[in-house]
């Protein structure tokens, strides 16, 4: 299972949320989200993947904060189109595209981007686009039949574990963490992390 943290800036939490066993981190480059990396942080994971968060930026504006953080995944967590995923991913990106689910046939639209990307993030509606805090009724992805693997995402929190020992999904990838590990905004406590992944793993056994 994929572990994500996800709304990382400050160097030194990078490097500890990395000792943590995070699997990827992601960096938020959405300018209105109080997590975001306005500059290159002195610090960038060296072994977990790097994940930029993008809210309804253009082509060049992603391609240029992908080459500076050197990204290895690109999470498009607005009201992007297939269209821009097929552009990216024709230029050699690996995409995640995010996805909020109030009800099932919200699903429906997940198909229309599946050739284009490597995975989809189901999360919870909000205003902000994302790191709300709250969760989603994730009965909803039983009616999700597609091929692409999915991490789940909202609300997630130390509390969370029986919740995830009880989910199932063939397609079920991973989990993505946030606002349920902060102590301020972009400020992960990794010592909470790293013991909620232990668990995790051992639940999920993977
Ligand atoms: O975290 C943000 O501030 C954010 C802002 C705008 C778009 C996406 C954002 N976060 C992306 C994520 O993948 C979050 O981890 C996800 O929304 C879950 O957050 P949380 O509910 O706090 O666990």
């Amino acid at each position: 299972m994929i572990v994500k943290v996800c709304g990382m800036r400050q160097p030194e939490n990078i490097r500890a949320v990395e000792q943590a066993g995070a699997d990827w981190i992601g960096l938020i480059c959405y300018d209105r989200s109080p997590r975001f990396v306005s500059s290159v942080p002195s610090y960038l994971p060296q072994h977990s993947k790097r994940i930029g968060v993008f809210v309804n930026e253009d082509y060049a504006g992603i391609t240029h904060r992908a080459h500076e953080l050197s990204l290895d995944y690109l999470q498009l967590h607005g009201k992007e189109t297939p269209g821009l995923c097929k552009k990216l991913h024709e230029e050699g990106f690996r995409l995640i595209k995010a996805f909020a689910l109030r009800k099932a046939s919200d699903l429906e639209c997940t198909y229309a981007y599946a050739p284009y990307c490597d995975y989809f993030l189901f999360d919870t509606p909000c205003h902000g686009y994302g790191g709300s805090g709250q969760s989603f009724d994730w009965s909803i992805l039983g009616n999700y039949k597609g091929d692409t693997p999915f991490l789940l995402s909202g609300g997630i929190r130390p509390e969370s574990l029986p919740a995830l020992s009880g989910f199932h999904h063939p397609r079920w990838a991973g989990i993505d963490l946030n606002s349920g590990f902060e102590t301020a905004p972009a400020q992960k406590d990794a010592k909470q992390l790293a013991s909620f992944i232990e668990q995790f793993r051992l639940l999920t056994n993977k």
